[in-house]
């Protein structure tokens, strides 16, 4: 099939879980400011622990790897992840929570159904497969990084300034690109027609569960109340 700019096309195809996930309210309110404390810190907390098995799931691409571009573009996606998770120890500490509050903390089915959906499509499918339930992590914050850049120009007190600038770092955008860039190669090499629906569905299924993911923070921060 013609698989020229393949992620704009599996986007375009499951659009709506996209912006359902880009513009969830915790995004809305984050940009505002006016997300709550409370929801932010359950939601980092979790997302410290939805790391950790990411990077597993970035290991699994490197096993998955029938190429040594693919292990290294794999490993550049590890180090991405491992990385990012200094922000959720630095922003923690500010709160009073150490790094082992943080692994002791329970995993919400929302952490657990997200990662080993990922783990899962990874295990039993090919690199591709694997690849398009990841891309959605990265390319998604990368594209909430640049969408909320501006927030921070806007309010120099903005309350969320070291979580935004980090996801609209230089690194962390090059991290998306070269996810998209993957992506592509192993799309040109391993997509055919008749299998772009089911790459469509498990793009689409990550994006809703990172929009869950969201909600979670919202849930576990009332819950709690
Ligand atoms: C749930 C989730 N999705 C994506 C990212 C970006 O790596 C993250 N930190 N957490």
């Amino acid at each position: 099939m013609n698989t020229s700019a393949i992620f704009e096309r599996i986007k375009a195809a499951a659009i709506e879980d996209w912006q359902r996930y880009v513009d969830h309210e915790f995004i809305r309110q984050m940009e505002a400011g006016t997300l709550a404390q409370a929801v932010f810190q359950q939601y980092l907390i979790q997302d410290y622990l939805f790391l950790i098995q990411y990077a597993r799931a970035y290991a699994l691409a490197i096993y998955k790897s029938p190429t040594l571009e693919d292990m290294q573009l794999a490993q550049g996606g590890l180090n991405a992840i491992l990385g990012e998770m200094h922000l959720h120890i630095r922003l923690c500490e500010g709160w009073g929570l150490k790094k082992a509050d943080l692994i002791a903390a329970p995993e919400h089915a929302a952490t657990i159904a997200y990662t080993r959906y990922v783990l899962d499509c990874g295990q039993r499918g090919d690199l591709l497969d694997l690849h398009v339930a990841l891309a959605p992590c990265m390319i998604g914050y990368a594209e909430i990084g640049r969408r909320l850049a501006p927030a921070l120009a806007a309010n120099p007190n903005h309350p969320y300034r070291e979580w935004i600038s980090e996801y609209a770092s230089e690194g962390f955008q090059q991290a998306a690109q070269a996810s998209i860039n993957h992506m592509q190669q192993l799309a040109d090499r391993a997509l055919t027609e008749a299998r772009f629906l089911d790459i469509v569905a498990i793009f689409s299924k990550a994006s809703q569960l990172e929009a869950d993911f969201w909600q979670m923070g919202f849930d576990l921060a009332r819950e709690k109340n």
